[in-house]
């Protein structure tokens, strides 16, 4: 079985590909892998046994017409040009999850007649995806709930891969690993894969508010920490964690942006969240939030209304009222949590290469 996956590099596309090309590996060990993305993540992270090549991105969402109607001519001329490589790895089929990396080398194998199996993180479909679901076989959602732009025939349910130790550690474990000793009140914090700056200054301007009570983990991204006077709680900040597994295990409540990846790691740890959507992108986090808020395990602060006093009136609701007044629909919670979402897709691929040998 040969197998090409293309992904955008931020964390919410790479780490759900990442999840189903080691996978696939593990259990088709004699399978030929190649793994096209960008970015830093891509380029720190060890694929063994599976072939990499770094692909240039073009974005064409949220810049002047001229921009993107270059982006657009550059995109052409790539999928061009990925043909012969392509050509020459002869894959069985390409799996993609999405963003602007992914659109050049869905048109070279749509070119090539090879299948598409494309997939979607978010809760509405974002523009790339509109576009590679034109040329896609099937169209692998993470929500039970198929955007309506979606073709119907086209569509599975699979749900979005996180990667498999997330909600398995403990929290002897986790303190362990990380020297850190959970306490009474702990929190996560952080902005998506590139971290946030509006909500890194809101949480700096929140914690002298926080009594001895409170462990806050806070992960910065690039951005400079500044000197904290009037510190009662404990404060650990990270510019990035790999192993988010540990920090999820210590933590009892998260906030965060509802990036689709995010979203789906709080319910598999069922943890309680605060959620302030990224008003970038087509406020597409809105809609992955408003998911979780009626799920009961989130509470939606848009970032125009954020601040520390509002913050901190909902952090001491929460931990105060100590899960009473909480609506869980704990039905659907479980049912999420049961979805092998990196089985599910596997086996889908596993199907269409199958189906077409057979034809073959
Ligand atoms: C600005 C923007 O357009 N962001 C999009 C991008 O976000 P982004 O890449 O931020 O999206 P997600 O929240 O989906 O994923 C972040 C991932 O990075 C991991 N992580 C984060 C910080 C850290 O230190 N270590 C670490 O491992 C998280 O655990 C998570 O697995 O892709 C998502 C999935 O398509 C979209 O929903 C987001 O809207």
């Amino acid at each position: 079985m040969r197998i090409l996956i293309v992904t955008s590099g931020t964390g919410g596309h790479f780490y759900p590909a990442l999840c189903i090309a080691e996978k696939f590996k593990k259990i088709h060990p004699e399978s030929k892998l190649s793994f096209w993305s960008q970015g830093l993540l891509f380029k720190n992270t060890m694929l063994e046994g599976i072939e990499k090549k770094e692909i240039p991105s073009y974005p064409f969402v949220g810049m002047p017409k001229i921009a993107q109607f270059l982006s657009i001519i550059k995109t052409i001329f790539l999928s061009l040009k990925l043909i012969p490589e392509i050509t020459r790895f002869k894959p069985d089929c390409l799996v993609s999850f999405g963003g602007h990396t992914s659109v050049a080398p869905c048109i070279s194998a749509y070119i090539l007649g090879i299948p598409i199996l494309s997939h979607e993180q978010n809760y509405k479909l974002g523009l790339t995806n509109y576009l590679v679901s034109r040329f896609a076989k099937f169209i692998m959602i993470s929500f039970p709930k198929a955007d309506p732009k979606l073709p119907e025939n086209k569509v599975v349910f699979t749900g979005l891969p996180i990667r498999e130790d997330i909600g398995k550690v403990e929290v002897e474990e986790a303190e362990k690993k990380l020297g850190l000793k959970k306490l009474e009140r702990t929190i996560l914090c952080f902005g998506g894969s590139q971290g946030s700056e509006v909500i890194n200054k809101t949480i700096w301007s929140l914690l002298p508010k926080l009594d001895e009570k409170y462990l806050v983990i806070h992960i910065t991204g690039n951005q400079f920490v500044p000197q904290i006077r009037g510190l009662k709680c404990q404060y650990v900040n990270f510019k990035y964690f790999k192993e988010m597994s540990l920090l999820y295990a210590l933590s009892d409540l998260v906030i965060s942006r509802s990036g689709a990846s995010t979203v789906f790691e709080i319910i598999k740890t069922g943890k309680r969240a605060i959620l302030i959507p990224y008003p970038g992108a087509k406020s597409h986090q809105k809609y992955n939030a408003i998911y979780l808020e009626k799920l009961g395990l989130g509470k939606i602060v848009f970032q125009n209304t954020l601040s520390e006093n509002l913050l901190y009136n909902i952090i001491r609701e929460i931990f105060e009222l100590n899960n009473k007044n909480v609506n869980v629909n704990y039905n659907e919670l479980l049912k999420l949590q049961k979805i092998d979402a990196t089985k599910n897709i596997v086996g889908l691929v596993e199907k269409i290469i199958e189906r077409k040998m057979i034809i073959s």
